[in-house]
């Protein structure tokens, strides 16, 4: 079953211009995106695509300059302001990019285990709280003791970002936003939360896992969404990124697959176009493509399924 549902869901940032005016620059366009019970679903792309106002959008946290067009839906209903408000922080859980997101006047272990979270944890004393925080952070996250007593300044960049995932995978999650939790973490933190991610996916959570981290997101992710200029280029299956990458649709997938580091590091010249400097028709990234013709700085491409994944480009076979 579908769990969330984005569906036609475009973003826009108003910006003062001058003293009267104001301008529009559209960062999300027209994107579609679902994640199914059980199942991970990555978000890749360049910085500046638009991935961490996605992230908002669904947990309704844009800013106020912000306007968003389309529908979002989570368990077939709509995810309005009222449903947002009511999950958030328990059936639906967000993993912010910035670790300034953790309460700055809380204890660590505070954070990990809210006693408002569920109605049995209510009943669990303060003390017993935080011994269970403190065995989860120090036994699955391998954090140092006595970390559930301290308060967020007092913590390095990566172990803050720790606490964040303990966060959200302390509780019963029925939907993971988690936005690039990875950089800073050791690797064999990661490894830990994926493996985490992978067993509450099996038990029926959805996790949208964003990241710019490709090799790490095929370790665990189901299927990857690629994003460049604010829309979705593709959704693949994790094993379409094999070999060569001929399994893969879309060309920017391709550039992407081969600037691995293990697939011979070629990147692509050019960068992806800033919100304001989009074109206003023709595929985005047209001015970057190989294979672009005539037909493809003519008109915004459709999505389409093809080979059981979706493409935004017209010569994808
Ligand atoms: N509050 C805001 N006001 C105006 N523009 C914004 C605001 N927040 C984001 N943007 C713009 O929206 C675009 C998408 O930003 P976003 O943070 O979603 O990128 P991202 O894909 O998450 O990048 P990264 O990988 O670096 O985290 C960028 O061009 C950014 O400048
Ligand atoms: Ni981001």
């Amino acid at each position: 079953m579908a769990l969330l549902e984005v569906k036609g869901v475009s973003v826009s940032f108003r910006r003062a211009r001058g003293w009267f005016a104001h301008e529009e620059s559209k960062v999300i366009q027209d994107l579609d995106l679902t994640v199914n019970e059980g199942e991970i679903v990555a978000v890749v792309g360049a910085s500046g695509s638009g991935k961490s106002v996605l992230a908002q959008a669904i947990m309704g946290i844009l800013p106020a300059n912000a306007r968003m067009e389309g529908q979002i839906s989570y368990a077939d209903e709509p995810l309005t302001r009222e449903r947002q408000l009511r999950l958030r922080g328990d059936e639906l859980v967000y993993i912010p990019q910035s670790v300034s997101y953790l309460d700055p006047l809380m204890k660590v272990g505070k954070q990990v285990h809210p006693v408002n979270r569920k109605s049995d944890q209510r009943r669990l004393s303060s003390r017993s709280q935080m011994e269970k925080a403190e065995q989860e952070l120090a036994g699955r996250y391998q954090l140092p003791q006595g970390t559930s007593r301290k308060y967020p300044y007092e913590l390095s960049g990566g172990m803050a970002r720790r606490v964040l995932m303990a966060t959200a995978t302390s509780g019963e999650p029925k939907l993971i936003i988690a936005d690039e939790p990875t950089p800073g973490i050791h690797p064999e933190v990661l490894a830990e939360t994926m493996r985490q991610f992978r067993k509450l996916a099996d038990q029926g959570t959805g996790i949208l896992w964003i990241t710019h981290d490709i090799a790490s997101a095929l370790t665990a992710a189901n299927r990857i969404v690629v994003f460049y200029a604010g829309s979705c280029v593709e959704t693949a299956q994790a094993v379409d990124f094999t070999d060569n990458g001929n399994g893969l649709r879309h060309p920017y997938t391709r550039a992407l697959w081969d600037a691995l580091p293990q697939n011979g590091f070629q990147p692509i010249p050019g960068s992806q176009p800033l919100a304001d400097q989009r074109m206003e028709k023709g595929c985005p990234f047209a001015p970057r493509c190989q294979a672009a013709t005539h037909a493809c700085i003519d008109k915004h491409p459709e999505i389409r399924k093809v080979r059981g994944g979706e493409v935004r480009c017209i010569h994808a076979t």
